[in-house]
């Protein structure tokens, strides 16, 4: 499995790369298993992409979970890294006796992004690694990568501003549903979202996409800096959000066309508030500061069976807010098929309701006007009517028209955000909190108490 260099390190949980990488790995911003008690690293897969760059796909195992937890590592060997590289630096492992070498994450090494870019335009198997292009579609060469400087849960890469190459740093077993939904979109000539043009996956320890191209889109500015910049300057952002909502609605369609699905079973709206209870009481047990909320949340739960009219479960977006769809060229681009980063693959590959998008963004509209600036107090309500108004042109149906289970969708996103923001942004807790204070408002329930930071990591089972 491993190339000579490689055995020189030793890749065994014993070796010093592992030490080396259970002490790195949680600092990433990509690592899904803070807080949990490490129980063992390996190099669960390695391929050599050149003499010093290696693919690892390495596993992490954690108290809690049964089966570990596999992440997508470029790794870069050299005698001496350049300054430029000092951040990126993992640490150093005895090579041979006597011989010392650096290892650093190779993402941020140009030489090692442009061998991956080469390897996606040329096709063919390396080790481990599988990595396919569209027939016909020139990935063109020479381009200059940068590292994407955003905050996000993988990590991208934008080679000269044309193409933009996504790698999975969590993967688990089977197709990304990022590839797997933009794919069928562009197969059924959806334009709004950008179309995969190569891939790249491992077979190694189990099947898994590890990474996507896309082409890049220039002079595009992301919906929450467009709604953050309206609030400091207190423009209205109604036109933007219909804009969006009528996207949004249209991305629905494409959805159901891309991937036509049974109508759901007659108690689908129960099963729902099931699935939504079961999530609430997780979560409640993780962040205290939920618990007073649980009953009146189950409540709003429990009247979305009995409110009617809810279009049926289809493929959805999954993760959406204001950070994944992109302003260009005077139209709205949807990005970011992953679905909510915790969940297993098969359940953000699943079916669910239309409205859980919709809500989404309703929540991410709030999220801004949270955000300091000087919105106008009715700025969200505004965007949330506009942004519903658009939807109702072509997504099918009014969310307004369906206000239980449009609330009930608001209150679960909000739990997941509670979650979220625990683990990864304690300090916006409050933002999520205060939603489920005021979706549950009603005589005699408490007011959101500033809470610690969960005990527990975000992972949904
Ligand atoms: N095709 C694209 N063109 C331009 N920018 C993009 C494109 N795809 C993604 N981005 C930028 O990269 C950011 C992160 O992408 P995303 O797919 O959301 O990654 P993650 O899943 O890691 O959060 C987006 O918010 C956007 O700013
Ligand atoms: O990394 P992803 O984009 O896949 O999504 C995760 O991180 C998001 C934050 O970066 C988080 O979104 C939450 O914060 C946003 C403001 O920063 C806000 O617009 C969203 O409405 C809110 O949910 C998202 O929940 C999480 O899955």
């Amino acid at each position: 499995m491993t190339s000579p260099l490689l055995s020189d390190i030793g890749v065994g949980p014993a070796s010093s790369l592992a030490a080396l990488l259970a002490r790195w790995l949680p600092r990433q911003r990509w690592f899904t298993g803070q807080g949990r008690d490490m129980t063992g690293v390996s190099v669960a897969a390695a391929t050599a992409l050149t003499a010093d760059c290696y693919h690892l796909v390495v596993r992490v195992d954690q108290r809690g979970s049964a089966d570990g937890d596999h992440y997508q590592v470029l790794l870069g060997v050299a005698a001496q890294v350049p300054p430029r590289m000092w951040p990126s630096l993992i640490g150093e492992v005895e090579a041979r006796p006597g011989e010392r070498l650096m290892v650093y994450d190779a993402v941020h090494d140009h030489r090692a992004a442009i061998v991956l870019l080469e390897r996606l335009r040329r096709g063919g198997s390396t080790g481990h690694l599988r990595f396919e292009s569209l027939p016909r579609t020139s990935v063109p060469c020479g381009l200059t990568p940068r590292v994407l400087d955003v905050e996000q849960s993988n990590t991208s890469i934008v080679y000269g501003d044309e193409l933009i190459l996504k790698l999975f740093r969590h993967i688990q077993p089977g197709i990304n549903p990022d590839l797997e939904v933009t794919g069928a979109l562009a197969r059924h000539g959806f334009t709004q979202v950008p179309a995969p043009v190569g891939w790249f996956q491992t077979e190694a320890p189990f099947w898994s996409t590890l990474g996507m191209v896309q082409p890049f889109l220039t002079e595009s500015t992301d919906g929450w800096e467009l709604a953050l910049d309206s609030g400091r300057r207190r423009t209205g952002f109604t036109d933007e959000a219909h804009e969006l909502g009528r996207t949004t609605g249209e991305l629905h369609m494409a959805l159901a066309k891309a991937f036509p699905t049974d109508i759901g079973p007659v108690d689908q709206p129960a099963r729902l508030a099931d699935a939504m209870t079961h999530k609430l009481l997780r979560a409640a047990a993780r962040v205290p500061a939920l618990r007073p909320y649980v009953p009146p949340l189950q409540e709003i739960y429990a009247a979305a069976v009995t409110g009617g009219g809810q279009p049926p479960l289809q493929r959805t977006h999954g993760d959406l807010h204001l950070g994944q769809v992109l302003h260009a060229h005077g139209r709205w681009h949807i990005v970011d098929f992953e679905g909510e980063p915790a969940k297993p693959v098969p359940e953000r590959r699943a079916d669910r309701s239309p409205i859980a998008d919709v809500a989404g963004m309703l929540r991410s509209f709030d999220y801004a006007a949270q955000s300091g600036g000087a919105f106008h107090p009715r700025w969200a309500e505004r965007c949330r009517d506009a942004f519903c108004a658009g939807y109702a042109e072509s997504g099918g149906f009014d969310p307004r028209a369906v206000p239980a289970a449009l609330r009930a969708h608001e209150a679960a996103r909000a739990v997941y955000e509670v979650v979220y923001e625990s683990v990864y942004r304690p300090d916006r807790l409050m933002v999520p909190m205060n939603a489920v204070a005021r979706l549950c408002a009603a005589p005699g329930t408490p007011p959101p108490i500033p809470s610690a930071p969960c005990d527990r990591p975000l992972q949904e089972t």
